[in-house]
């Protein structure tokens, strides 16, 4: 018997073929195009080093919600329900902080032997994983600088904490076989007037340098750099801004991290991909929602997610573009907060997989922009999530919003009592 989203499905891949469009290789398409999943929105980027200590670096989640993941197995459990409702391939993205030992690791001390459970639960879980240095939360940067202290040894220590974090990458690409994308953020800044915005570029420029020294294959690990405008105690001046990373990551070829809360509130960074795309190999999103500032509201099916989604598919940038999501919301249950920001990137990938892009381009040459605007809102409307249904229905996840009872279940049985 054939049931409603099988039918829902027949209609759709005849109304979306009318226009040229072939949904079963869009839905093909969108099963190439892993989304890291960040790991850190499910315990309000607390970490495993020293949860209780504060979170610093000028980045805040803000809420209480009960239940919230204390230690590696909780974190992993609660990522196995997300995944569970959430239809394609995914990766796992990790901070240092969330290293498994018995004894402190100083973070410059850390290695691969620390993340060996992460890297056993991705294998079993059919995983990748992208890595990231934590340069906050710790007394070495409690003055608001790391890689452009001007003290050397506290720039020492963010520069050894960073090379050693690269060795840990490459681990797990070696172990995954599939290249971890590595992000450097520092929080470094400013909060009032600077005199010198100079020489704290200069030594960042060149710690980063000493960072990227060691050589490692591409199929192993790969560099990105997070740039930001600002953050809480760095108002005035970031050291790592988004022209000094752009120079940066062109000049020495490693990936730049765009995230979608790091620019002015009328920037987007949908309209900067096919800028950057120019001058750098590759790049990394951060999808983000910022509400007024960079506060990282959970991941909507908006108009920026949209755009973003759109540029990577109608540039073919599939190989260029790693994505990857970057919110905290910890007013609401963590694990539906995953379940829903990844589901809406990936709808928005489905959706831009679905567009007659060579049709609307026509257009846009010919100068027919009347029918480039109709068409761009008409197909806002075809019935894209019958396609999305079918891509669920596949891989065995929920269609629709059952997902959340699932969800439900599990905080009364499992998050309550934690
Ligand atoms: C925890 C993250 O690495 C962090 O959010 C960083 O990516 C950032 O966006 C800081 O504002
Ligand atoms: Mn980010």
């Amino acid at each position: 018997m054939t049931s409603s989203i099988d039918n829902a499905w027949t209609l759709a891949k005849e109304r979306f073929a009318q226009l040229g469009i072939d949904a079963e290789a869009a839905i093909k398409q969108l099963d190439t195009l892993p989304v890291s999943i960040h790991c850190w929105q499910g315990d309000d980027v607390a970490g495993f080093e020293n949860p209780e200590g504060g979170l610093t670096g000028g980045i805040q989640a803000t809420g209480n919600y009960p239940g919230k993941a204390r230690n590696a197995q909780q974190l992993r459990a609660d990522l196995e329900l997300a995944i569970s409702m959430i239809p394609g391939p995914n990766r796992l993205n990790l901070h240092a902080i969330y290293l498994e030992s018995d004894n402190p690791v100083p973070r410059n001390e850390i290695e691969p032997k620390h993340f060996t459970g992460w890297v056993d639960w991705a294998k079993k879980n059919k995983l990748g994983l992208d890595f990231n240095p934590s340069c906050f939360s710790h007394p070495m940067s409690a003055d608001g600088f790391t890689l452009s202290s001007a003290n050397p040894e506290i720039r020492q220590f963010w520069i050894e904490h960073c090379q050693a974090s690269r060795r840990v990458s490459a681990s797990f690409g070696r172990a995954l076989g599939t290249p971890s994308v590595m992000n450097i953020w520092v929080p470094d800044g400013m909060k009032d007037v600077t005199v010198d915005r100079l020489a704290p570029r200069q030594r960042l420029m060149s710690a980063l340098d000493e960072v990227i020294a060691e050589k490692f294959d591409i199929t192993e690990h790969i560099d990105a750099v997070e740039s930001k405008l600002f953050g809480i105690g760095s108002e005035s001046y970031t050291v790592g801004s988004n022209e000094f990373y752009l120079g940066y990551a062109a000049s020495r070829g490693t990936a730049l991290c765009l995230d979608a809360g790091h620019f002015h509130p009328t920037e987007v960074i949908s309209d900067k991909i096919s800028a950057a795309m120019l001058y750098v190999p590759r790049l990394l999103l951060h999808v983000s929602r910022p509400v007024r500032w960079d506060s990282d509201h959970v991941v909507l099916l908006d108009d920026e997610t949209q755009a973003i989604a759109s540029e990577i598919v109608r540039h073919n940038l599939f190989n260029r573009v790693h994505i990857g999501l970057d919110f905290f919301d910890a007013s609401i249950n963590r694990i539906a907060a995953w379940v829903i920001g990844t589901r809406n990137m990936k709808k928005a990938l489905l959706k831009a997989l679905l567009e007659p892009t060579d049709l609307l381009k026509k257009l846009e040459v010919e100068g027919d922009y009347t029918a480039r605007l109709a068409l761009l809102e008409e197909q806002k409307s075809l019935p894209w999530q019958a396609v999305w249904d079918m891509f669920c229905q596949r891989h065995d996840v929920p269609v629709g919003g059952q997902w959340l009872d699932t969800v439900r279940h599990y905080e009364t049985s499992v998050l309550a009592k934690r």
